[in-house]
């Protein structure tokens, strides 16, 4: 149900139970309508499942539907015959008791397709063992051969079954099918000598006559031709576009050999066939008494297995016994040819129960023996099902009621118990007249039987003939027809032709032929015997509806067959209190979250937990009761509002239950990666301490020996105090390396060795004096060498000569860029107070701009060189200074060699030299001052 209400937005509704509007035949019709245009056949009534023929292949019969429906609650998906067969099954584990699928409906309804869906669905379902699947193929494979003999074309459905059947699998207890029965009962046999226009007889005469083996057929000496045969033309249709006959006889003949039918079976099955067809082709013509006589016994002499004359006899005479003797009377042409009708029907019924009996030996489960099924009256079949329906529906109900404490609603319905009683009731009821009429002496007619029933039930209110009825009436009726007011309606029926079809007695004499025949059928015969719905607790209806054109739903079609199902009643008995209960837990499960109280969890009684719900939800007190068990919702749009609401809540739901679900999902990968965490942490420590211990033990050890190393440092070296002066060895290295004396002149830093390295230290001392002599001298410009040589020069000529040399020394010369372009300059140095005061680079440079060679001018107090590349060059003449500091110089730009001048020094932003107006020698240096 819950599945049901799920979807019921979606086309209809699927459970007629929550129509709304459930009184009304109009609203059951466009709920039918809206899901049959969206291809959904099935719908349905509480358990009752309805179903309309789409007469077009639908694409859910597959095994994977079948999976779908396979143990799923009956309610949960979408109605459908699996959900029927697989309810019917697990409910009959469960309780351990027989259960009954009946389907009803009109004559192409689709019910033989809905039986054969229901024996797939369990052939798949089923738990398969051996036994099972001889079982299971046996019902399966059995279906082909009782439809052709049993079913035929007739103006409604070109495979019309033309008996009532009643299949029945037994389970043991652990679901596995141990055994199959068929009864079939109701054959038309009529149909075998005669057809109406447009109709067919039944389809094995057809395939044996069409597809039949060339040997076969000359065995038994038929033609390959239908025409050829009077009881397959009567309906002028022996040949048909939308049957196959010759495929058709292939799929029986090996459904035959494959259900343990051997060749002698099979050879007289088709020997009754063929003795049918012949016995039809029998014609007798009058001799001149007015009796029958054969026109052709050619065809006698394929029948039966019966010598000629016997059967000539049997059919042109009857035996009368009278007393002990037996005397022939001859028979008129309308007697022969009745009693050879006789025959052909008799042996064909025979052949067909005979068939089904073989049939259900081939299926027959050893261990238990079921009882048969007794003739049953088509003619209020129906009537007896409905009234089967509604009192099962009624009672069920009323049963759930009780049980549950809820005081029982009258319901007003059509009882249609008067009409069953009319048909069926012993010594009054029409069958019991019928046949009384058939089996009492004296001429007994079709007319005959209507007066009987004119006169035995004149007064009763669902009974009318032309006779009986008043003068508006009797306009609708013919002589011979009487009219019942069935359930689904008037129904006039003419009376010609009740004797006949009723009358299944055989001339005594063509029993006798029978007995003789050689063919085991024929020869041995029983009749079906006696058997009722005994032993059923539950019924499981399903009906079903044609619509005749594919796809097209005719209204006043469907909703004739809506009405002769009596479905509205169902409904209406259905849905006569309360049109949705459910068992407490179940109702609070699914409604929990609709009301704070009850959710997540109802700790009390889950009666005490709805009840808490239902007054949350707002139910009025008249829209609902509390049973023992369940809670009864009186209307369907109380408990959709209800739905409407859990729908949305569901939402809601849903997120909090993503969240909660994240929520511990995360707390638990949380705890997860925590635990690991401090696994890795423990392990890690753990490492640690033993390295830790590892480490000190080591230190321990280099420590001892490093004091044992101490206490014998002045000793020879041994083994415990080499690696002590070892690490004295490095340890004075390693710090010497960073207390090195830095510059040349640095004498004093030197670290004072330990006694073992005195000697080393020595070297080493020398050494590294050695490399910073090397550094310094490569690190010094040539600037600097050139003052060292000009130091070195003027240590040549002023050393010892002079008292004040020595603190001249570190003086360094003073530089003074002198720089003139395009000036040749040579410059004279001048000696004045013999004290070198400045050194000065005079840049030279040609007039190409080439870069001159560096040059330098040595100025002492007396005197002044020339010095080119270290050398003294050229000695120059000086002259008087006038300028401070106090120099003199001569260049020949103006002055001659040797010549006396001027020079007037002084400093600026530019060095130049230039002969002054004056007529000095004017040098300007920007680097004065002395250094
Ligand atoms: N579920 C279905 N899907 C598609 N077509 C169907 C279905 N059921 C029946 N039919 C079609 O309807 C035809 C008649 O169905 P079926 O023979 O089962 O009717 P019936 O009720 O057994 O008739 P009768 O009482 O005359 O034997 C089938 O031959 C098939 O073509």
């Amino acid at each position: 149900m819950e599945g049901a209400l799920t979807a019921r937005d979606r086309v209809g509704i699927q459970d007629f139970v929550l129509l709304d509007t459930h009184t009304s035949e109009n609203a059951f019709l466009d709920n039918l309508k809206k899901r049959f245009n969206e291809d959904l056949i099935y719908t349905y009534i509480g358990t009752l499942l309805v179903s309309v023929n789409p007469y077009k292949q639908l694409d859910i019969y597959s095994k994977k539907q079948m999976d779908i429906y396979m143990g799923v609650n009956f309610f949960e998906l979408p109605p459908h015959i699996y959900a029927l067969a697989d309810n019917a099954y697990h409910t009959m584990l469960a309780e351990a008791n027989n259960h009954f699928i009946l389907i009803s409906g009109e004559s192409g309804a689709g019910k033989t397709e809905a039986s054969k869906k229901i024996l797939q669905y369990y052939a798949v379902s089923c738990p398969s063992v051996s036994p099972m699947d001889r079982v299971r193929d046996r019902m399966l494979l059995s279906n082909p051969v009782l439809e052709a003999f049993g079913n035929a074309k007739t103006l409604k459905n070109d495979n019309s079954s033309r008996f009532g059947k009643y299949m029945d699998i037994q389970f043991d207890i652990q679901g596995e099918a141990v055994g199959g029965h068929i009864l079939s009962y109701l054959l038309e046999k009529s149909r075998v000598v005669h057809q109406n226009q447009g109709e067919r007889n039944f389809h094995i005469f057809y395939q044996l006559v069409e597809g039949g083996e060339e040997d076969l057929l000359r065995q038994l000496g038929l033609e390959s031709n239908s025409q050829h045969y009077s009881y397959l033309v009567k309906g002028q249709c022996a040949n048909m576009t939308s049957v196959n006959d010759q495929n058709d006889w292939r799929t029986v003949r090996n459904a035959l050999s494959s259900i343990e039918f051997d060749n002698g079976d099979i050879q007289d099955l088709f020997g009754v066939i063929a003795s049918v067809l012949h016995l039809g082709n029998v014609q007798f013509e009058s001799d001149n008494k007015g009796n029958a006589k054969l026109n052709n016994s050619a065809e006698l002499r394929w029948l039966l297995g019966v010598s000629v004359q016997v059967l000539q006899e049997g059919l042109t005479y009857r035996k009368i016994e009278a007393n002990t003797d037996e005397v022939l009377s001859p028979f008129t042409v309308d007697y022969a040819t009745y009693a050879r009708d006789a025959l052909a029907k008799a042996i064909y019924g025979r052949a067909f129960t005979w068939l089904v009996n073989k049939i259900n030996e081939s299926m027959e489960n050893k261990v238990s023996r079921h009882s048969n099924f007794e003739q049953f009256c088509i003619n209020y079949c129906n009537e007896k099902l409905q009234q089967l329906f509604i009192q099962l529906t009624l009672k069920s109900e009323q049963e759930e009621y009780e049980a549950e404490g809820i005081g029982w609603e009258p319901v007003q319905f059509f009882n249609n118990k008067i009409i069953c009683d009319l048909v069926e009731e012993k010594h009054r009821g029409i069958i019991s007249l019928l046949d009384e009429e058939c089996l009492r002496p004296g001429e007994a007619t079709d007319l005959t039987f209507l007066e009987r029933l004119e006169e035995k039930m004149g007064s009763h209110p669902h009974f009318v003939t032309h006779k009986l009825a008043d003068k508006t009436t009797r306009k609708t009726l013919e002589r011979g027809d009487f009219r019942l007011l069935h359930y689904a309606g008037e129904v006039t029926y003419c009376v010609v032709g009740f004797l006949d079809k009723n009358n299944d007695l055989l001339y005594r004499n063509i029993k006798d032929v029978m007995r003789e025949s050689k063919n085991a059928i024929v020869r041995e015969s029983r009749r079906p015997s006696t058997a009722i719905f005994n032993n059923l607790r539950v019924l499981l209806p399903a009906c079903f509806m044609c619509t005749h054109t594919p796809g097209r739903f005719d209204d006043s079609l469907v909703l004739h067959q809506v009405k002769y199902l009596g479905l509205t009643e169902h409904l209406r008995v259905r849905r006569a209190g309360f049109a949705y209960r459910r068992r407490y837990e179940v109702f609070l499960q699914r409604y929990k979250p609709l009301c704070p109280a009850t959710w997540p969890h109802w700790k009390g009684l889950p009666a005490d937990g709805v009840e808490v719900l239902v007054r949350h939800l707002g139910y009025q007190p008249d829209e609902y009761k509390m049973g023992r068990t369940k809670i009864f919702i009186r209307h369907p749009r109380t408990l959709f509002a209800t739905e409407d609401a859990f729908e949305i809540c569901k939402n809601d739901l849903a997120s909090r239950i993503q969240a909660q679900y994240k929520g511990y999902r995360q707390k638990g990968e949380f705890r997860k990666q925590k635990e690991a965490a401090t696994k890795i942490e423990t392990c890690w420590r753990g490492v640690q301490a033993r390295k830790e211990k590892e480490r000190r033990q080591w230190a321990v050890k280099v420590i001892k020996k490093f004091i044992k190393g101490y206490m014998t440092r002045g000793e020879a070296k041994t083994t415990d105090n080499s690696e002590y002066l070892v690490f004295v060895r490095q340890s004075y290295l390693n710090r010497l390396k960073n207390n090195l004396p830095k510059t040349v002149l640095d004498k004093t830093t030197w670290l004072s060795p330990p006694p073992v390295l005195t000697e080393t230290s020595a070297i080493l001392r020398q050494i590294h004096m050695r490399l910073l002599v090397r550094k310094y001298v490569r690190g010094i410009t040539a600037q600097q060498k050139a003052q060292l040589q000009l130091k070195q020069i003027t240590s040549a000529i002023f050393k010892g000569k002079k008292d004040n040399y020595p603190q001249s020394i570190p003086q360094p010369f003073v530089e003074t860029r002198i720089s003139e372009e395009d000036i040749n300059i040579k410059v004279l140095q001048m000696i004045r107070h013999e004290r070198i005061k400045y050194s000065v680079p005079i840049v030279k440079y040609d007039r190409n701009g080439f870069k001159p060679r560096p040059r330098q001018l040595v100025l002492t107090q007396t005197a002044a060189y020339m010095v080119d590349d270290a050398k003294i060059k050229q000695r120059v003449i000086y002259t008087t200074l006038k300028s401070e500091p106090p120099a003199c110089y001569v260049w020949n730009g103006g002055i001659q060699a040797g010549k006396e001048g001027v020079v007037d020094f002084s400093s600026g932003s530019e060095s130049m030299v230039y002969k002054d107006r004056n007529g000095h020698l004017m040098v300007v240096s920007h680097a004065t001052v002395a250094r």
